[in-house]
């Protein structure tokens, strides 16, 4: 089995000619454009290449977007009046904070902190707590855009097996709430998981949300399952590359996604996508 490449880049492109023309109804409508602000500290690498796609695209679609870079010692009440800010700014209608956090903040004061109807990363308790009880709530981009990738390539889930590597906030734990929700049979593993090619070997749909450049390989892989990398490693010499050994994969997969080039440009798409939504959501009332 040769697998097909899944293009990313093509899905991306066809979720912004929607978000474009949705973006430009809200500006007729509203007479301002949606307002989204990236807070950042540090220097991260994936970071990096996330806040300059998402200020690009952001550009793209319609969506007046800022960068708010802190200084990496910034102190935990500075970033809460800094968050402040912005969830009493009314031309901001979405905050993104970039994650890893440096390590002497909370990342429980970040998400309880931003204002759950501000919160396109879907972080909040608020937003997690809909998000599991299955009612309307904010995603974690990359978790929506890994459903987008499903989604678009009419890949099925229902009665399917699923294996999510990684147990994260961000994507692993959410995702699997929304993999059940398409009733699919979801198991996580994780770095104490015991035989964890026997599970993956298993798997129709297997993601890979770990964070371990190429640890992904053939034999891990059911023949002619769909394989999602969504693993952003920096590489040593610039880039990025993913969780997933791309040349060993696609011998076993059948389909598969690319890094770079795969899930990343869908997850910025969701993001401002749910910006759009709540700048809705504001300007209603
Ligand atoms: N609160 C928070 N939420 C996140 O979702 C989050 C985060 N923090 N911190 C950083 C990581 C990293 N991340 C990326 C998303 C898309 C691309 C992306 O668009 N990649 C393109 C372009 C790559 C390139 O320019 O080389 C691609 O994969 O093809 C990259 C990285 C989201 N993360």
């Amino acid at each position: 089995m040769v697998a097909s490449i899944i293009d990313g880049k093509a899905l991306s492109a066809e979720m912004r000619v929607e978000l474009r023309n949705d973006v430009q109804r809200y500006i007729e409508s509203r007479g301002q454009a949606p307002g989204l602000v990236i807070v950042r500290m540090g220097g991260d690498a994936a970071s990096g290449v996330y806040s300059k796609a998402i200020l690009r695209i952001a550009n793209d679609v319609g969506v007046q977007a800022r960068l708010d870079q802190l200084p990496e010692d910034t102190a935990s009440d500075a970033l809460r009046a800094a968050l402040q800010r912005l969830n009493s700014d009314a031309s901001v209608h979405g905050i993104i904070v970039q994650m890893p956090l440096p390590a002497h903040l909370s990342q429980q004061m970040v998400a309880e902190t931003i204002a759950p109807e501000k919160d396109i990363d879907g972080i909040s308790p608020h937003n997690a707590g809909n998000l599991l009880l299955g009612f309307p709530s904010l995603l974690p981009s990359t978790s929506g855009a890994v459903m987008e990738v499903l989604a678009r390539t009419h890949t099925p889930l229902e009665g399917r097996r699923v294996v999510v590597l990684g147990r994260s906030n961000v994507v692993g734990k959410p995702l699997a709430i929304l993999l059940l929700q398409q009733h699919a049979t979801v198991t996580i593993c994780h770095s104490r998981t015991t035989n964890l090619s026997e599970i993956t070997r298993e798997a129709d749909v297997l993601v890979a949300a770990v964070g371990r450049a190429n640890m992904v390989t053939a034999e891990m892989v059911r023949p002619g399952a769909t394989v999602i990398d969504v693993g952003i490693n920096a590489k040593p010499g610039g880039g990025i590359t993913g969780d997933v050994d791309l040349e060993s994969v696609r011998t076993v997969a059948g389909a598969v996604t690319p890094t770079p080039g795969g899930v990343g440009p869908l997850t910025n798409v969701v993001l401002l996508k749910q910006c759009l939504q709540t700048a809705w959501r504001q300007s209603d009332k």
